[in-house]
């Protein structure tokens, strides 16, 4: 195989709960998690003296701690591969925008090299070695909709509705980090169950500090909640809103002003990824 190009979807968290603080400092929450078709990209191409080069500079981002370096340094020690890689991206999600893209860069580079690598991992214990990474890396292994538990990782798959979704992005970069140890974050919401959440939804416990602490978000929202119901996803900065219908939702992402640039994308209950590699895999069989 000369290169291996796959998608790094977005995710959104469609409500975020946080039940409580482990002693490691670890938060235990409840969220659901949908995948957007809306992507970055990765090629791989394999190298023969084991070397892990990234061919794009990420601004801010040192190689070494690119995500996408240290999932394929990970899956190498974790195997024994002697083999390496040349890495290309092509980044198309915010960075800090709550969408997930360094978690799903990593879960990309792992699935893709363990194909790449003919290493035939399983989903799970890639997930595992994924999770060392970030609370967010196992469900873009794993690849299906679902409900989380845990500080991310106990995943129960979800069947949801796949709606056309206005992503907007305000102008903020917001650190997981410090929405996480603010002292006014609400940490004793009750734990709920998947269906009480399928059937009745739930709230973004981060929305209130983040709006609270970055009045460009809290504006977007009064902004977007003009045309729908929208929400902060993750620790922000992104907001979204859902619409029955694509153009609906490019109409009013047309709208929006020059400040607040916004994409629309389709929710998917299986992330593009895991298609892409569903095809590849069949195109690989057919050409033996
Ligand atoms: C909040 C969520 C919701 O999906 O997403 P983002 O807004 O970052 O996309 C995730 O839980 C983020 O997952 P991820 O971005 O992988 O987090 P990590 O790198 O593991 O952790 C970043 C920091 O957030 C805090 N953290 C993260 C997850 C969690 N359950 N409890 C925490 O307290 C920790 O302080 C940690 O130092
Ligand atoms: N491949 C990568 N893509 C994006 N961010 C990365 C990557 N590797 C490391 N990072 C770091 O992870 C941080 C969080 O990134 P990102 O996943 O985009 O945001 P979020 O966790 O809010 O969804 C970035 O600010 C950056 O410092």
């Amino acid at each position: 195989m000369t290169h291996l190009r796959l998608p790094a979807p977005a995710k959104l968290n469609l409500m975020l709960h946080i039940l409580g603080r482990r002693p490691d400092g670890y938060h235990e929450l409840q969220t659901l998690f949908q995948f957007l078709d809306y992507s970055d990209e990765l090629i791989f191409s394999p190298r023969s003296d084991g070397q892990i080069q990234l061919l794009t500079d990420l601004p801010g981002v040192p190689s070494d701690s690119n995500l996408i370096v240290r999932a394929a340094r990970l899956l190498q020690q974790a195997t024994g591969c002697t083999q390496g890689a040349d890495i290309q991206l092509v980044k198309r999600l915010p960075m800090g925008g709550g969408i997930g893209g360094g978690s799903s860069d990593a879960a990309t580079t792992l699935l893709g090299l363990n194909h790449l690598w003919g290493l035939n991992r399983s989903l799970a214990e890639l997930a595992e070695l994924g999770l060392k990474l970030g609370a967010d890396v196992p469900v873009f292994v794993q690849g299906q909709a679902a409900f989380a538990e845990g500080i991310g990782e106990r995943l129960t798959p979800v069947e949801l509705p796949e709606p056309w979704f206005l992503v907007a992005i305000p102008p903020v970069s917001v650190s997981t980090a410090e929405i996480f140890s603010a002292p006014e974050l609400t940490r004793n919401t009750p734990a709920s169950t998947v269906r009480t959440v399928l059937k009745c939804g739930g709230r973004n416990d981060c929305q209130p500090v983040v709006e609270k602490r970055y009045p460009e978000i809290s504006n977007a929202l009064i902004l977007l909640n003009k045309f729908t119901s929208a929400k902060l996803t993750g620790t922000g900065c992104c907001i979204f809103g859902a619409f029955s219908e694509e153009a609906e939702a490019k109409a009013v992402s047309a709208q929006l002003p020059e400040d607040l640039p916004s994409f629309v994308a389709q929710g998917c209950n299986e992330s593009p990824l895991h298609t892409a590699l569903k095809a590849q895999i069949e195109i690989s069989s057919y050409l033996g």
